[in-house]
């Protein structure tokens, strides 16, 4: 048996999310994204792996899934011990990993739930297969607190096209109906001023959410970095969408200092509140 010091030892007291989502090797996206928002939230961040993805600025050249069995054993590992304020899925793959997290989650009776559908990058490249939309939207959006579809997934579930602010607010509440508690619609993939402009609604509340279009071509985990901040925010307490609003609000910081790393497309930058402040002049 170990024996513990009989000391008394310092402790903080601060809260947990979880993220279950895919690693990027390249720091961006993923888990990696995930747990750097935690951070900088002051939440402590656990997370549950569900893939690994060899990825860079530039692409994604390999993708290897894990088996189900280990996704609910980190899921197990983290929730029986730490516990969980606020859970987050990110990539979950394939249809097998779906089932095993959805059934988990509704066993542990989440109630801050935020699931970011990982199904069609914002350049509208298709990640997943018919099998597991299916089991995601039958199975796990009806649990989320919020769900938050990019343009495309938008596209996808809402079975519309969308090219206007209007079909965003349309879409918004079809998706509302497969049985989240609210959906955000990400306006990163729509073209011109409505570039970064994202429709929210919950049933009584539609509400367009906007801070300004940055002009960046570093814009790699942004999907990740919101959906993140907004868990964090929820493990804070904070309302649906007043986390929703303060996550836009750290994502819009985070584009404005994204790192132009790599040979592509570099990642949002999350350490705003760390860097100098501009000197004054004269
Ligand atoms: N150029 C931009 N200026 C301001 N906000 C932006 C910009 N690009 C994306 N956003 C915002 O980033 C958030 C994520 O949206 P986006 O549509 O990019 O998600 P995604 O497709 O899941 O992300 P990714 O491109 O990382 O796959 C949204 O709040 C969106 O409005
Ligand atoms: C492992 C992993 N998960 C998710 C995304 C999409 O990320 P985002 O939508 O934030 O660019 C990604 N590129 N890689």
């Amino acid at each position: 048996m170990v024996q513990r010091p009989r000391v008394s030892q310092p402790s903080v007291k601060i809260p947990v999310a979880l993220t279950i989502a895919g690693s990027d090797s390249g720091g961006g996206a993923g888990v990696q994204a995930d747990l750097r928002t935690f951070a900088f939230h002051c939440v402590h961040g656990t997370s549950a792996l569900t893939c690994i993805t060899a990825q860079n600025t530039l692409s994604v050249t390999r993708v290897d899934a894990l088996p189900p069995e280990s996704v609910i054993a980190q899921i197990d590992a983290v929730v029986n011990d730490i516990g969980a304020d606020a859970i987050k899925t990110g990539m979950l793959l394939n249809a097998e990993i779906m089932a095993v997290v959805a059934e988990r989650l509704q066993s542990y009776h989440c109630d801050r739930l935020v699931v970011d559908p990982v199904m069609v990058s914002r350049t509208g490249v298709c990640l997943i297969d018919d099998e597991a939309i299916a089991t995601l939207r039958d199975r796990l959006i009806p649990q989320a607190t919020v769900l938050t579809p990019n343009r495309y997934e938008a596209q996808i579930l809402a079975k519309q096209e969308i090219h206007t602010l209007d079909d965003m607010k349309a879409a918004a509440e079809t998706i509302f109906k497969l049985g989240s508690q609210a959906v955000l619609i990400k306006g990163g993939g729509m073209r011109g001023k409505l570039c970064g402009v994202d429709v929210w609604f919950d049933g009584e509340t539609l509400e367009v959410l906007r801070t300004e279009t940055v002009g960046t071509h570093h814009t790699h985990g942004t999907g990740c970095t919101i959906s993140a901040a907004m868990t964090a925010n929820l493990a804070l307490k904070q309302s649906p969408l007043e986390a929703t609003k303060q996550a836009k609000i750290y994502l819009t910081q985070a584009l404005h200092h994204a790192l132009a790393i790599g040979e592509g497309q570099g990642p949002v930058g999350h350490y705003f509140p760390l860097l100098p402040s501009p000197k004054l002049s004269g």
